[in-house]
């Protein structure tokens, strides 16, 4: 007998009465318009690999506030920076959770790290311990050296490759500079690029952001949870294992550890609170240092280095601008020495063009999904308690009602405005606002800031095999983070009188 079929069957009938259910529970409250979906689906098959995308365009049908249905879960998709407002501002109490995650049952500690947390005590306390300990402005400049370290090695690399005529793999470098940087930060080394516990450690975080970021269905009808259609519950399991066994070696290594000089890196401040009288608010275990490794190095390694590669992109295809920036850090910080964090405050026009890489290319499209913790009213609609809030950022930076030539990348845009994207201004939120925004905001502005900076005062940038710079393929891919679909290459030439 066909077991599988049997199963299928029953589970999609219950699943359709579920369906009918939850329809008659809404029934009479005004929900967002939205799309009809199909029995059970929803509205699944309409997202694509480029969910943000697709949704761009439902969205120009439905409105700035849409609903949706994923298998059972209502989902409200967000796509006007007035409509953000109201979900990440006017409301953001209500909107400050997130949903169930089935992949971080398994990689996050169930759901025991920040980024997935569902709001409440305990994400409380973490948020302001990351917040206070690990990533306060103090701290940030305790690593000041350790990035000056990794960013000559980077300028070197680059330099040798400028003396040999040969071209650079920037997506590839800025990967592993942010990687280098990231572990320095929170676990306190490196690996050797070469080494194959690097290659397994990276392997394993990337395969399980890409499934952390991957639709499951099981987040969408927990009803067929245990049936594993897609297989990734396997996956996420055989990569827990993997990451559980390299998090265990590190907190024993840093337990051991008799080196007191050292800077602290985060695994040492977590251990730290372990037992602490001061500190028992932030009730540490053992399990919340993995989740939280997990947090940091996941946050930090992949959004920087995708920023500075679309910004370097952006760059080269538009050597106007390329040009101007190199002007400003001319007069800024000269021909004869390379560009120190201290810098980045007076060069207004690097700040202008972050901003307007951060607006086409926002590495987290859609934020990390919110869920509504109750019942709430917004604009005349009903959003049910449980629905999933996606807030479309990567749309709103391209909402022509806003932006004039919206697509193109055109820093002056910025002149004269105080728009900014530390989360005030709706039209520009590529870091999310509210509670939920992001805690590392500062740390990565600095960072994407210095390094674009040094690339473009230190080398002249051209592409190989006389391609011109419209040539340049700006294809996205889609995950956790998003980044370039290509990877940039690039002739570097020395351009400082050193
Ligand atoms: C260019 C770099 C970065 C960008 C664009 C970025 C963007 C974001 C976004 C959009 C969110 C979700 C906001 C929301 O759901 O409303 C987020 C959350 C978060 N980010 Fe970042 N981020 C970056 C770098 C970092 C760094 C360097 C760290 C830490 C080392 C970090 C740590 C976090 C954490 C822990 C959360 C979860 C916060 C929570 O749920 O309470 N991020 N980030």
């Amino acid at each position: 007998m066909d077991w599988t079929g049997t199963i299928l069957a029953v589970a999609a009938l219950f699943l359709f009465f579920q369906v009918l259910t939850w329809k008659r529970r809404d029934g009479n409250k005004r929900l967002p318009p939205g799309p009809r979906g199909l029995p059970i689906l929803g509205n699944l098959l309409m997202i694509g690999s480029k969910p943000h995308q697709d949704l761009q365009r439902v969205a120009h049908k439905y409105g700035p506030i849409m609903h949706l249905r994923f298998g059972l879960m209502p989902v409200i998709v967000v796509s006007s920076a007035d409509a953000a407002e109201l979900f990440l501002k006017t409301h953001d109490l209500v909107f400050a959770s997130r949903p169930p995650h089935e992949s971080s049952k398994y990689i996050s500690y169930n759901q025991q790290n920040l980024a997935f947390s569902p709001y409440g005590s305990y994400w409380r306390n973490m948020r302001k311990m990351c917040t206070l300990e690990l990533l306060s402005n103090h701290k940030i400049a305790s690593f000041g050296l350790m990035r000056k370290q990794e960013l000559d090695l980077l300028v070197r690399r680059i330099r040798e490759a400028a003396s040999a005529g040969v071209a650079v793999d920037l997506s590839s470098e800025v990967t592993s500079f942010g990687t280098d940087v990231a572990c320095r930060m929170v676990i306190g080394k490196k690996y050797n690029r070469d080494d194959l516990g690097r290659k397994r450690f990276e392997a394993t975080i990337r395969e399980g952001m890409q499934i952390a970021a991957a639709f499951n269905l099981a987040d969408y009808i927990p009803q067929i949870r245990g049936l594993d259609l897609q297989g990734l519950t396997k996956r996420m399991k055989a990569i827990a294992k993997d990451w559980d066994d390299f998090l265990e070696k590190i907190i024993d290594e840093h337990v051991r550890s008799k080196d007191e000089n050292r800077v602290k890196d985060f695994v040492d401040v977590m251990l730290g609170f372990i037992g602490s009288e001061e500190t028992h608010e932030y009730r540490v275990e053992r399990d919340t240092i993995k989740a939280i490794i997990l947090d940091m190095l996941a946050a930090s390694m992949d959004t920087s280095a995708a920023t500075i590669d679309w910004t370097l992109a952006e760059l080269i295809r538009h050597p106007r601008v390329m040009k101007k920036l190199q002007r400003e850090l001319e007069s800024v910080v000269g021909m004869k020495r390379m560009v120190q964090e201290s810098d980045l405050e007076k060069l207004e026009y690097l700040n202008m063009v972050m901003k307007e890489s951060f607006r086409l290319h926002p590495v987290a499209p859609l934020l990390a999904p919110h869920a509504a913790r109750e019942d709430c009213t917004v604009n005349g609609f009903h959003i049910p308690k449980d629905a999933r809030i996606l807030i479309n950022v990567w749309a709103i930076g391209r909402d022509r009602r806003v932006w004039t030539d919206a697509d193109k990348f055109y820093p002056e845009r910025f002149v004269g405005t105080d728009i900014d994207v530390r989360g005030q201004n709706f039209q520009l939120i590529p870091f999310g606002s509210g509670r939920r925004g992001c805690p590392g905001m500062q740390l990565a502005l600095t960072v994407v800031r210095l390094v674009v900076a040094q690339l473009v005062h230190c080398f002249d940038w051209d592409l190989p095999d006389d391609m011109l710079p419209t040539e340049l393929d700006m294809t996205e891919d889609f995950g956790l983070v998003c980044p370039r679909a290509d990877h940039l290459l690039a002739m570097p030439t020395w351009r400082l009188n050193t």
